[in-house]
């Protein structure tokens, strides 16, 4: 009799319900019956010791907020394909390491499978590259197939209206003819049915036993200090739970059990508070959701509710998510340039390590930019209207590498999300081609925290500043500041302005008109007000 052997390598797909590895193994498994076949589906997660080493730049590659999540994300993961009868072997081994010990068997007839979620960004690929490797020569003369599945995006490569070597250079320009030919966004997929993913006998594959009966690492166990449970500050906008039962219970909250969708469109700049936005972004860059699954709830809830521009506008954001997995794949790795100079502008980016330390830290004297990196040093989360406005500061007020940014956002964000990271802080430094776009922080400040309520929230000292001088406490009277507790400068209790560069001639007509308004992204074509 012949064998068949499935490993499922999840990585950014931490779900059972529409999950196009654990289906196509599924598939595999019964054709394999069909044959008569004996057939094992293995499903296997590492803690990759790459992710929680250090960036290149210093910073832990996989801070304790992310961290706690996916250790959130793969107790659920296993509970669920427990649920469907099945298991998951967990190691904190390279996967290339573990992989081929599962497929290791005796027999003359064997074929060996490996699937994963496609990747299109150079660590993610370089792995599955060295599982493919390792796991192709471990049969000992077994038929092996390594079978990536594109899983991550609304919309299939297959569907578009052009290839990912075609892509349109601005995202515009891509949604325009996506919509306009109506590219179909494919239904998501239930789970497997319980039993269709069958488990080795009790008495074989002893690694693959040992890796399910493995209580999961800790965080201790993955190089955090003694005490670090990767729990955010309370004072956060949502305390985010892994798995993809929290994710499901998220997406009902925001659409039927809320509505907070049906005003999506005005609410998404905000920076306060669990629904301004639909914070499913932790979950989708686990893989806890898919976005087609996201597409789906809110179709329903058009149909059931309302359907109007916010609902629409969540499929544009989506859209966003989906343009920069498609830039990535395009033009390949993370964008770098490694001498930190753009080849198109020639422009050195600066490295002051201390002003990089301020706005880390959260006191470069801009209290909005201040709240926000507070925010996402304390939860690992920042609204978009946040980091908007946080790297454009990094990056054009303080002149620094954009990449130093990208890479503190890395370590830190409990959403990360390679493509998405990369690319947009990429576009914000201006590299994706078009206007740079500069944010005015103190229009910003003013536009979208009128009363100072969020600044308030993340930067205390700030607590008794008045309405007016709140996004500016430096330009209070020094009677004032001494009468609010808010003395600013050395030795105070708020930092001094940093030093910035002045915009220049070209800017300003940005500054003062363009740029205070919508919400905008990078990139020619950018404009974002509908
Ligand atoms: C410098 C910078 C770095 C970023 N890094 C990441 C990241 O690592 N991971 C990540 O998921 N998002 C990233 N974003 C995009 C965006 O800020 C977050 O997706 C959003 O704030 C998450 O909150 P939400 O789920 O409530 O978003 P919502 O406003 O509710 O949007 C719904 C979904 O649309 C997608 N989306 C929205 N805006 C964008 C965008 N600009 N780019 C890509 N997808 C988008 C996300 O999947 C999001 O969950 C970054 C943006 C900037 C400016």
């Amino acid at each position: 009799m012949a064998s068949t052997k499935v490993v499922v390598f999840f990585r950014n797909d931490l779900r059972v319900a529409d999950n196009y590895c654990l289906n196509l193994a599924s598939k595999e498994a019964a054709k394999a019956k069909e044959r008569g076949d004996t057939v094992e589906v293995l499903p296997v997660y590492c803690f990759d010791p790459r992710n929680f080493g250090e960036t290149e730049f210093g910073s832990p590659k996989t801070g304790a907020y992310r961290t706690r999540f996916l250790l959130e994300c793969v107790a659920d993961l296993r509970h669920s394909l427990q649920s469907l009868g099945s298991d998951l072997c967990v190691s904190t081994e390279a996967p290339e390491a573990l992989i081929p010990r599962l497929l290791q068997s005796d027999g003359d007839k064997r074929r060996h499978i490996v699937t994963c979620q496609t990747e299109v960004t150079s660590e993610e690929m370089a792995a599955d590259e060295a599982v493919e490797r390792s796991a192709r020569g471990a049969g000992g003369g077994a038929e092996f197939s390594m079978q990536r599945v594109w899983g991550a995006t609304l919309y299939h490569p297959e569907d578009m209206v052009h290839s990912i070597e075609q892509l349109p250079e601005v995202f515009t320009k891509w949604r325009t003819q996506t919509e306009a030919k109506n590219v179909p966004i494919r239904a998501p997929q239930p789970a497997p049915a319980k039993g269709a993913l069958p488990l080795p006998a009790k008495d074989a594959n002893a690694a693959f036993w040992q890796g399910c009966s493995a209580p999961l690492p800790t965080l201790q166990d993955l190089g955090f200090a003694e005490g670090e449970t990767g729990e955010g500050d309370p004072k956060g906008v949502l305390p985010f739970r892994g798995g993809e039962i929290a994710a499901m219970a998220r997406l009902n909250h925001y659409t039927l059990e809320s509505d907070a969708l049906a005003t999506y469109f005005d609410t998404r700049n905000g920076m306060l508070g669990a629904d301004y936005s639909s914070k499913f972004s932790p979950w989708l860059a686990a893989g806890c959701v898919s976005a087609r699954a996201v597409h789906a709830a809110c179709k329903r809830y058009e149909a059931e509710r309302v359907a109007n521009k916010s609902t629409y506008w969540m499929t544009f954001e989506l859209m966003w998510r989906d343009y920069f997995k498609f830039y990535v794949a395009k033009h390949g790795a993370r964008l770098f340039y490694p001498d930190g100079v753009h080849p198109r502008e020639g422009h050195k980016w600066q490295k002051d390590f201390s002003a990089l330390a301020a706005w880390k830290e959260g006191r470069t004297g801009s209290p909005l930019v201040d709240a926000n990196m507070r925010e996402i040093a304390a939860t690992g989360f920042m609204s978009n209207r946040g980091r908007q406005n946080a790297a454009s500061y990094l990056v054009h007020d303080l002149g620094l590498d954009w990449r130093l940014g990208a890479d503190h956002f890395e370590s830190l964000l409990l959403d990360y999300d390679v493509a998405s990271n990369w690319g947009n802080w990429h576009a914000l430094a201006g590299l994706q081609g078009g206007r740079l776009n500069r944010f005015n922080i103190p229009k910003q400040a003013h536009q979208y925290d009128p009363d100072g309520a969020y600044v308030r929230h993340w930067c205390p000292e700030l607590a008794r500043v008045p309405r007016q001088h709140v996004h500016a406490p430096h330009a209070m009277p020094r009677a004032l500041q001494a009468e609010v507790g808010c003395r600013v400068g050395p030795g105070g209790d708020y930092p001094a302005p940093q030093r910035t560069l002045p915009f220049s001639a070209s800017e300003v007509g940005q500054r003062h008109g363009d740029l205070g308004g919508g919400k905008r992204r990078g990139g020619r074509g950018g404009r974002r007000r509908g």
